[in-house]
């Protein structure tokens, strides 16, 4: 399977192309709306969250609600696009020239791709680079997002996600008894935290990092159970599973580490201590006492819940501005802004679980027989079969 985006975080839509579903399975609207509607949310979101409400149309591949086997087009609409038709573009500015000097960027954000960007494409005006650069585009990997997870759930592997820490502040929560309790859970907490105490301190630390001008960042973890054993593979480099989701969380903006189980923990502990046990019964086959590698051994699943973390960067546009030199003069500045984020860790919990839903369902499907949905779920069905027989 793969999925490309297209579209700007001020232009008319967002557009993903999914290819490579099979066909045959149930597909509505109202169930990628759902997860666009959660990575709306959170403490720490700023006044764009209030002016768009997410909402996906399915332009193709999918007809009364089951797919076909063709590609899946997805479109969101930008509510905002309305005051931006003249910044974009798409309607004459009408601007003098002193004016117009001010419309161009030349202006580079630190810790955003304005720079970089601006020179890699022979950019003098960064708008060019920061509206594609812009974190509005995991509007649309959220919803191919949603539709693997879909894809999943009709396999039994089920996806959801917690914050672990934000601006320092740690959750002291980290074991439920169900996937299903640990969503009922995140979904009412405004930073999806399973820990009231720290639910409170990560608010506050958001709250007082706003009044400072200031933004923080935090760590999510992504927990998927239900995984079959042996999907990716240890013979070459680019078919390893964990190297897979690695790449996926750090494709997610502002998302500079990740870990699997323990993590870098594992540096700090003797292999006696790191390394899962492998047991057998006669009912299950397989298992592992602990998890401390994450449900992944030599780049496959092991059946093992998998446990990926990311960690993601303070927001870099800040409203206490950090200095940067104008492409044009030359001269130092110190930017003020707008509108931004404070915190979008929240949210960004809701696209990690997006991009390893993704990465999972296309590993499966690249992995087993998929032009059908029923023979899919045959076969990884017989794979779990296999595995508890082996
Ligand atoms: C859900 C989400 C929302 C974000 N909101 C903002 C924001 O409001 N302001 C901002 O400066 N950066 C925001 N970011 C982060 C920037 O998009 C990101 O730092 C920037 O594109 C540079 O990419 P890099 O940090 O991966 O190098 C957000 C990221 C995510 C995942
Ligand atoms: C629009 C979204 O996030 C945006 C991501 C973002 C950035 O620089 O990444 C900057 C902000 O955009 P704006 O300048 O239009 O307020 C965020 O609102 C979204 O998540 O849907």
């Amino acid at each position: 399977m793969r999925y490309l985006t297209a579209g700007e975080s001020h232009g008319p839509q967002l557009t993903t192309i999914v290819e490579g579903l099979p066909a045959g399975m149930p597909l509505e609207a109202e169930e990628i709306n759902q997860e666009l509607s959660r990575r709306q949310k959170g403490h720490g979101r700023g006044r764009r969250m209030q002016i768009e409400k997410d909402t996906v149309q399915i332009l193709s591949g999918v007809r009364h609600g089951y797919t076909l086997g063709s590609p899946v087009a997805l479109v969101v609409e930008n509510n905002d696009w309305k005051h931006w038709t003249k910044i974009m573009g798409a309607e004459p500015l009408d601007l003098g020239a002193e004016e117009e000097v001010k419309r161009v960027i030349s202006r580079p954000r630190p810790g955003h791709a304005d720079l970089n960007g601006a020179l890699k494409y022979g950019h003098r005006d960064m708008r060019n680079v920061l509206e594609r650069s812009s974190a509005r585009e995991t509007t649309v990997r959220v919803a191919a997002g949603a539709v693997a997870k879909k894809l999943l759930s009709l396999l039994g592997i089920k996806v959801a996600s917690h914050v672990t820490e934000i601006g320092g502040v740690k959750s002291s929560v980290h074991s439920y008894n169900s996937i299903e309790e640990l969503q009922e859970i995140t979904e009412n907490s405004p930073v999806r935290c399973l820990d009231p105490v720290a639910e409170k301190e990560m608010m506050k630390a958001i709250d007082d990092a706003k009044a400072n001008g200031d933004s923080i960042g935090g760590i999510v973890e992504v927990i998927v159970e239900g995984m079959p054993p042996g999907v990716g593979s240890y013979v070459h480099y680019d078919r390893k599973l964990d190297a897979k989701l690695a790449s996926a969380i750090i494709s997610i903006n502002a998302f500079k580490g990740v870990e699997f189980g323990i993590g870098f923990e594992a540096a700090r502990k003797p292999g006696s201590e790191v390394h899962d046990e492998i047991t057998w019964n006669e009912k299950d086959g397989y298992s592992r006492k602990t998890n401390r590698l994450g449900g992944l051994e030599g780049g496959m699943s092991t059946g093992m819940p998998i446990i990926v973390r990311g960690v993601m960067k303070p927001i870099p546009t800040l409203y206490k501005p950090l200095q940067s030199v104008d492409i044009e003069s030359k001269e130092p500045f110190s930017a003020s802004i707008e509108r931004s984020d404070s915190c979008a860790v929240p949210a960004a919990a809701v696209v990690a679980e997006s991009v390893i839903a993704w990465e999972l369902a296309s590993a499966i499907v690249n992995q087993f027989y998929s032009d059908r949905i029923d023979t899919l779920i045959e076969v990884v069905e017989k794979q779990r079969q296999y595995a508890r027989e082996f």
